[in-house]
């Protein structure tokens, strides 16, 4: 196996700069057509695969991202691991915009969404207790190190539905009760299907704003949030750059992404929908063919 890095850009990161040989490569999925065509090529001698989540021109919101197609393409490319950049809102006056949270803990408030590739006809369950791999967000902590970030080491994501932002209410119930770090509406129901997918998992959140629950910003303004962002994006692409050179070659996951399936599907085998075993080919082709 050969280690193909996937890089997942949120609002603001549309391209990546440096990659040799790229080339936008449209890539068919059962599951729908990908947000965007995908920029592959080498960097520092290793496989890269750039997916802008909302396409190129920001035309897909939050609800409308097809997250399915977009793992599945990364998938079938060859994608071993997925980086995530996305914009967020903070509920910790630390985490102050411009900074980066490497996330390893999820709440799923989203409600609009495919959220599995199983279902009736191949039912699998599989486990998102530890939703990142260790491994990758220990990569990508460094490359933020070695590029200068301000970044913290670890941080709840509450995912919503969107698009608009929270009322004061929920921005205080998600900080104050529940003890969330960062806000956004991307990263779920995307690292429950790259787990799915066998794929590893790394969020980066890119702090724009404070939300609406602090004292000194009455409410979340997409004027103030696109400042922030330019300057976020051109860190994330710095820190992309350097994640070819910290992982190397190619090596199972020790944090076992990669066998995410290997217990999860319950479906008998003459139980099992034909048709959806065809969709499932490069998502569960290991388990299922293997
Ligand atoms: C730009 S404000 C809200 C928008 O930004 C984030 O997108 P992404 O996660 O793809 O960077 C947030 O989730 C919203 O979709
Ligand atoms: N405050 C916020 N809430 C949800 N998503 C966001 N993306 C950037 N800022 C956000």
């Amino acid at each position: 196996m050969e280690r193909m890095i996937g890089v997942i850009g949120g609002s603001g990161v549309y391209e990546i700069a440096g990659l040799e040989d790229a080339r936008w490569q449209a890539v068919e999925s059962p599951w729908g057509t990908p947000s965007d065509e995908i920029l592959v090529g080498t960097l520092d001698g290793v496989k890269m695969a750039f997916l802008p989540r909302h396409g190129r021109g920001h035309y897909l919101s939050p609800t409308t991202v097809p997250y399915r197609a977009n793992i599945d393409a990364m998938k079938r490319l060859g994608v071993t691991e997925i980086v995530s950049v996305s914009a967020c809102g903070s509920f910790r006056e630390d985490m102050a915009p411009g900074d980066f949270v490497v996330v390893d803990q999820f709440i799923d408030r989203t409600f609009a969404r495919e959220k599995s590739f199983f279902g009736t006809g191949c039912v699998a369950h599989a486990s998102v207790a530890h939703p990142v791999c260790g491994r990758l967000s220990a990569a990508c902590l460094q490359a933020c190190r070695d590029e200068g970030i301000t970044v913290h080491v670890g941080g709840t994501y509450l995912a919503m539905e969107g698009p608009q932002f929270s009322t004061l209410a929920e921005s205080k119930l998600y900080r104050e009760n529940w003890g969330c770090d960062v806000i956004g509406m991307t990263n779920m129901p995307e690292a429950k299907l790259a787990r799915e997918a066998e794929i590893c998992y790394a969020s980066i959140a890119m702090v724009t704003d404070y939300d609406c629950w602090h004292p000194d910003h009455d409410a979340v303004d997409v004027g103030d949030i696109v400042k922030t962002l330019t300057g976020n994006a051109d860190k994330a692409r710095a820190m992309i750059a350097r994640l070819p050179a910290l992982t190397g070659p190619y090596e199972p996951c020790e944090k076992g992404c990669d066998r995410a399936l290997d217990y999860a599907i319950l479906t008998a085998p003459e139980k099992r929908d034909p048709a959806l075993l065809a969709k499932l080919d490069a998502v569960a082709g290991r388990v299922l063919n293997g």
